[in-house]
């Protein structure tokens, strides 16, 4: 009886135009009413005034891909950029599948209702659910939460994770593809572990934060020198957890309203990066400021209040749920304002130092393939003496590992360590400058 339904409301809506259409659907479904034991209850793509995709929409969706797969002869793909599920089914339009759980048998169809008048035709897409009389109250109070709940469980493994950046008050994004993971961050091992578990303890710990009624957030200040990794590190926890990325630059904002509207517009499952925040404008804090004034540099167009940020970053998220992270990074944490980074607001401090022997032996991991080799000793001496930044470290060990001669890779290393070992000498022979002086 629905097939046949369905049938006609197909032919319908190939071969009537639409007032007629609409007024023998409306008769025909009332006598369909009377004579069917059948409910029915209809999902919409978009919530309003198309302003939202419906959540429920896309959840059943979700849920229904593997039975659609399984049953529909028509079907819609989409493709993921995911390596363990890289392509998404779903039914096309007018297709119907069956379901069951816990012995109760319903109907799902999919359709579309094309309303148009001179100006434009508009589609509406939808998934209406069909089931007896008898179990009406086993589908609503059990059946379609657990649609919801698996079907928002898929849409969550399935989401093509984001980058934002943001342009006046608005937030364009590209796909985030960044391929950084904790496993090739070059620092210490307990470090990073220590950084794992503490991120990790946080995803988890919705619940908690609720109860002691703070807002589900954590900040993050990464500093340290150029090149030790403190991007690649917020791309590595964006892929740990699985969130988005929005990458807020402050000289782009024009005023705090502009600030609170990105800040508001950032959803949950988020991290929030501000980089070099010693640079970014008017956010050093006041005696920090009064050094800088006389220099009178250029960015300061920007009309941010370092407590215009923390307010927000403080206050607007306490009252929207979701778990965000807001991670800052500077090359200067000795010029940032203390009120900025004050705990409570950076829960954790995280230090980027220079490639030490323990993250050296990672990135010959990476880069070479090596687990051991015997210039290891010489190499892990030299880098107890000199400063050199991890990308500088890779730097050398990219350019020579396409050859494929790893001895000569190591052995480059060294004598760029050397160099650099015997000017961290001279500098040491001479420690108030002399050389310069007599020059
Ligand atoms: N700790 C690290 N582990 C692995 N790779 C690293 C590390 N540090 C730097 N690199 C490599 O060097 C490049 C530059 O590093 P990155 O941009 O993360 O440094 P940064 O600390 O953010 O520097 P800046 O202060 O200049 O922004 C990266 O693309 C990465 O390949
Ligand atoms: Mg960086």
């Amino acid at each position: 009886m629905i097939a046949g339904f369905m049938f006609i409301k197909a032919i319908l809506e190939r071969y009537f135009p639409n007032q007629l259409r609409n007024y023998i659907e409306k008769h025909f479904q009332k006598l369909f009413n009377f004579l069917s034991p059948y409910v029915q209850i209809t999902f919409n793509e978009f919530n309003g005034k198309r302003l939202t995709r419906s959540e429920a929409y896309s959840a059943t969706e979700a849920y229904l891909s593997s039975t659609s797969a399984a049953q529909a002869q028509r079907l819609k793909a989409e493709i993921l950029k995911k390596r363990n599920n890289p392509l998404s089914l779903t039914m096309d339009d007018n297709e119907e599948v069956s379901d069951e759980y816990k012995g109760v048998k319903v109907l799902w169809a999919s359709g579309k209702t094309i309303s148009s008048n001179q100006n434009f035709s508009e589609e509406k897409r939808f998934y209406s659910l069909k089931f007896h009389e008898k179990h009406r109250n086993f589908i609503i109070e059990t059946y379609i939460n657990q649609v919801l709940k698996q079907g928002n469980l898929i849409n969550e493994k399935n989401r093509q994770r984001k980058l934002f950046t943001n342009s006046g008050s608005y937030w364009n994004h590209v796909p985030f593809e960044h391929p950084a993971t904790f496993q090739t961050l070059a620092m210490e091992s307990e470090k990073k572990r220590d950084i794992v578990d503490d991120l990790l303890a946080f995803s988890k710990g919705g619940e908690f934060y609720s109860r002691i009624g703070r807002a589900w957030k954590r900040g993050y200040l990464l500093y340290g020198p150029p090149g030790t990794g403190k991007s690649t590190m917020v791309a590595a926890m964006a892929n740990l957890l699985e969130y988005d990325l929005y990458d807020l630059g402050l000289t782009a904002v024009k005023d705090n309203t502009e600030l609170k509207e990105l800040l508001i517009a950032i959803s949950s499952k988020a991290i929030v990066v501000i980089e070099d925040i010693d640079c970014s404008a008017d956010l050093m804090g006041e005696r920090a400021k009064k050094q800088e004034n006389d220099n009178a540099t250029a960015s300061r167009n920007s009309k941010i209040t370092l407590s215009g940020l923390l307010n927000f970053i403080d206050g607007l998220w306490s009252t929207c749920g979701g778990e965000r992270i807001i991670v800052f990074t500077t090359n200067f944490v000795e010029k940032l304002d203390p009120a900025l980074i004050r705990k409570g607001r950076m829960d954790k401090h995280i230090e980027m130092s220079y490639c030490g022997f323990e993250a050296f032996k990672v990135l010959a991991k990476n880069y070479l393939g090596l687990e051991w080799h015997n210039l290891f000793p010489r190499i892990e001496s030299l880098l107890g003496m000199v400063k050199m930044s991890p990308a500088d470290v890779a730097e050398i060990l990219i350019n020579k590992s396409g050859r494929g001669d790893v001895e000569i890779c190591l052995r480059n290393l060294i004598l760029t360590l050397e160099g650099a070992e015997r000017e961290v000498g001279m500098e040491d022979e001479d420690p108030v400058g002399m050389k310069k002086t007599l020059d």
